[in-house]
């Protein structure tokens, strides 16, 4: 099957090895790794990876959202929420978090200052390709990026959502809202839109991940001399999904074991960081955050808190918290790990450090441009850099990828019905 990594091991930039994927069990039959040129990537015959060269015309990148004043902050919470049956107490309980900060999520300042980054970098490497910028829930919506797309003529875009791992809300949604901004604006048959794999293991995404850790866990035993590296626990953080979407958030074909494709992915990734921050002796656990929904409705499990709350009888003294499942320090970032997490540690005598986003980290911008050119350029499949040996991730999502059991699933781009 050539689409598929059966490449040897090798070294990629940021020092990582690249892993080898195995080939899905009982997969469709796959095309050649090529495509026919012109084509959408739905009419491939099962392609997972796209190696042919493609002229897009610009980059769209897909944001969450957020509120930016206390007006705003309502309404917001109604677009994320509609459908979803999330209780009156949970949508005020997360209004207060962004009253608390004058209603203002930072996290559309965070995407802009990135489009800026992405806009040096692709000058800085002679890549003519503008950024549009468009928000699933909040203005700029994704129909202002496709208004924006029309008024200059570009028909082909590539879509960067800044979202790193496999599962409903972290991919498919994203893929259809893509679908239903096309048909809002009636662009369906004039506007194309691709996206780039989930980077969970890409180098750029995980370096400043493996930095933080090295320099959290080195920063603890700085300040206090009687530390030892066992007594360090770093605990890799990441918003929780109801255990259906987990178990849904990987190709059909594909077995991931508990948690599905999602928490399977923040495992290999997890792995890496301890491993290339020289830290295979500091114990570590992946712990979520952030749930919602029904207390009957299981979610993925344990929440950081009670994690935190178990360490001292492990004989822990000190802990690190990496917000593994995050691209930027937005509300979850801000709120529930600096706030609610670090006060945890702090109510059971832990000393703690929570580790950075990658933000506007030169390697993760860097990595971003290098996804778009992997597209732009057909960059056969052994030589799309991956640190875990789950990826690289498919271009082109796979048959019953990411579904929502609860909420049924609407129509999606980039990838193969349903
Ligand atoms: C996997 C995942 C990511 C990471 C991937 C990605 O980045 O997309 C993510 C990111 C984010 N989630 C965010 C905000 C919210 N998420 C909510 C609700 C939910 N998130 C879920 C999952 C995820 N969410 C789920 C399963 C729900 C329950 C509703 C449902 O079943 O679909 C709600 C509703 C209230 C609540 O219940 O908390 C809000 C306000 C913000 C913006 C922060 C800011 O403003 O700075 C960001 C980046
Ligand atoms: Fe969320």
């Amino acid at each position: 099957m050539a689409a598929v990594n059966l490449g040897s091991t090798g070294s990629d930039a940021a020092g990582a090895t690249r892993g080898r994927k195995p080939a899905p069990a009982a997969s469709a039959p796959c095309a050649a790794g090529a495509i026919v040129p012109g084509a959408t990537p739905a009419a491939q015959g099962g392609a997972e990876h796209v190696t042919e060269p493609v002229a897009y015309d610009a980059i769209l990148l897909a944001g969450f959202g957020g509120p930016e004043g206390q007006d705003d902050v309502i309404p917001f919470l109604r677009n994320v929420t509609s459908g979803r049956g999330i209780p009156d107490e949970r949508l005020e309980e997360v209004a207060h978090h962004y009253r608390h900060f004058g209603g203002i999520s930072p996290i559309n300042e965070q995407n802009r200052v990135l489009k800026a980054a992405l806009e040096v970098e692709l000058a800085s490497r002679g890549v003519d390709l503008p950024v549009l910028w468009g928000n699933r829930n909040w203005d700029p919506y994704l129909n202002d990026a496709l208004g924006e797309a029309k008024a200059a003529g570009y028909t082909k875009l590539i879509a960067i959502a800044t979202s790193a791992y496999s599962s409903y809300s972290s991919c498919r949604q994203y893929r259809e809202d893509f679908a239903d901004a096309l048909e809002d604006t009636q662009l369906g048959d004039v506007i194309e839109i691709d996206k780039v794999r989930q980077f969970f293991d890409h180098p750029g995404f995980v370096t400043p991940f493996t930095e933080g850790v090295r320099d959290g866990i080195a920063g603890l035993l700085a300040a206090d001399p009687d530390l030892a590296r066992g007594d360090i626990e770093v605990l890799f953080a990441t918003h929780s999904i109801p255990s259906t979407d987990a178990a849904k958030s990987g190709p059909a074909e594909r077995g991931f074991g508990e948690g599905g494709a999602y928490a399977a992915q923040h495992r290999a990734v997890a792995e890496v960081v301890m491993r290339d921050a020289g830290a295979t002796d500091v114990p570590w656990q992946l712990v979520y955050q952030s749930r919602s929904g029904p207390p009957s409705m299981p979610w993925l499990e344990p929440d950081i808190n009670d994690a935190i709350a178990e360490l001292p009888a492990l004989g822990r003294k000190a802990v690190v918290i990496v917000p593994l499942g995050f691209v930027s320090d937005h509300m979850e970032v801000l709120w529930d790990l600096d706030n609610e997490a670090l006060e945890t540690a702090g109510e059971h005598s832990l000393a703690a450090v929570r580790v950075p986003t990658p933000g506007t980290h030169p390697a993760y911008v860097a990595g971003l441009v290098d996804l778009v050119l992997e597209r732009v350029n057909g960059t056969p499949v052994a030589e799309r850099p991956a640190v875990t040996e789950l990826g690289p991730w498919y271009d082109v999502c796979r048959p019953g990828c990411c579904e929502n059991v609860r909420l049924g699933f609407r129509p999606a781009l980039a990838g193969i019905a349903p």
